[in-house]
């Protein structure tokens, strides 16, 4: 379905949202008129004010930040940049009519690289992993499973899930501008899925499982994909669940399956990851910043919105800092580790430079500035508890 462009102010269905007495009302009314807006098939780009948040409508303020951002991409943009951009799934690429492309970029590329790291850290954590063609072929295959396929199901059906939202807050996305029609991505959501379960299973065959406990957990993290994006539980609207959901899953899921993959997935690891998730939780939260306005008007329960901007920034970093020390003190008490225990609270230090520089003096204006020069040493840090993991299942 192509839409017909025409210019004109009148036809911004987010015009409510900067009208002060009738923004109780906007989000209702604004999905209402993106039926309109599909039915007549008009769009107006430069009226449709885009919304980039996890959320499904924004506030004025994060409206406002949006569209600043989004001149400014116009403006510096240049063809190179904006044709990766398109590729890797990330606001402000180009628009293309290649159908291989426009399917990549519904898998958003660039989301996938948290869950390969996760399943390097596990496959670290196991302990047996060994720098040979086999153990580096398993280890690809199940970064393949973890980013392309599995990850790329989960974009695809978030975006087939929110197109009648993103064809007011983002319509140039591949679905909502016609791109790529509804049966079309119903079948990317199918082929993606299934392949998935498929090499989750040849995983486990390789692997010499009798319990096929990666095929369990495709299972699983495929099944939290689908509440998190699709009714009736649609856990990214919760706020503090959809959060969790989301820090969890990116942590703990992809490192289980990569230490199933060499070794065994006990329990105390588990629990190690799941708590670490809490870390996956505040970096999760930092975003909710700059939606608060949004969040509230749609009642959703965001840190944010619950405790105001004040308390929530130093719950934010409390999440953060608290368990990644409280892990490199369990790899020091716990597992005798002091290496690792002085690399991981080493790794924390900048991350709470980096908080009293940016994040805690203005959160909304900074939080992607701060995730940008912290999230590298956390993401670290992670590698750094997978190997004192492994190194502590290698000793006697
Ligand atoms: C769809 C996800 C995020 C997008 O959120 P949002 O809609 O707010 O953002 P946009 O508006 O920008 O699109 C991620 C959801 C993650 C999900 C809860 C769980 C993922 C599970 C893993 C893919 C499972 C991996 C299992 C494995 C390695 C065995």
């Amino acid at each position: 379905m192509n839409h017909t462009r025409l210019a004109g102010p009148c036809t911004c269905p987010l015009s409510s949202l900067h009208d002060t007495q009738t923004r109780r009302t906007a989000p209702a009314r604004s999905l209402n008129r993106a039926r309109a807006l599909r039915s007549v098939q008009i769009v107006d780009s430069r009226s449709l004010t885009p919304c980039y948040s996890r959320r499904p409508c924004p506030g004025r303020r994060a409206v406002s930040v949006r569209a600043a951002q989004q001149e400014k991409e116009k403006k510096d943009g240049n063809p190179f940049t904006a044709n990766v951009s398109q590729l890797l799934g990330i606001r402000g690429g180009s628009q293309t009519a290649d159908k291989w492309k426009i399917r990549l970029q519904l898998t958003k590329p660039v989301t996938w690289i948290p869950l390969i790291w996760g399943v390097l850290c596990g496959a670290a954590a196991s302990g047996e992993f060994h720098w040979n063609v086999t153990d580096v072929a398993k280890s690809l295959t199940c970064m393949g499973l973890s980013g392309p396929l599995l990850t790329g199901y989960t974009q695809t059906l978030n975006d087939y899930e929110d197109r009648e939202i993103d064809a007011i807050n983002e319509p140039n996305r591949p679905i909502p501008s016609g791109a790529i029609t509804e049966d079309e991505v119903k079948v990317q959501i199918a082929a993606l899925l299934g392949g998935g379960l498929a090499l989750a299973y040849a995983l486990d065959r390789w692997a010499g499982h009798d319990n096929p406990v990666i095929l369990e957990l495709t299972i699983f993290g495929s099944f939290i994909s689908y509440i998190y994006s699709a009714p009736p539980l649609k856990l990214k609207q919760t706020g503090w669940a959809g959060s969790y959901a989301l820090g969890s899953s990116y942590i703990a899921l992809p490192w289980w399956a990569g230490q199933a993959l060499f070794g065994h997935l006990t329990l105390d690891v588990m629990v190690l990851t799941v708590l670490y998730s809490i870390a996956g939780l505040g970096i999760a939260i930092v975003n909710d910043f700059k939606s608060i306005e949004g969040d509230r008007e749609l009642g959703l329960q965001s840190l944010p919105v619950a405790f105001g901007v004040d308390v929530a920034k130093w719950i934010t970093v409390g999440t953060i800092d608290v368990t990644q020390i409280s892990v490199a003190a369990y790899l020091l008490l716990g597992l005798h580790q002091p290496l690792y225990a002085g690399i991981l609270a080493a790794l924390v230090a900048p991350q709470i430079f980096f908080q009293a520089k940016y994040f805690i003096p203005d959160p909304i204006k900074n939080d992607v500035t701060y995730q940008a020069r912290a999230q590298p040493f956390l993401v670290f840090g992670l590698l750094t508890t997978g190997l004192a993991v492994g190194h502590s299942n290698m000793m006697p």
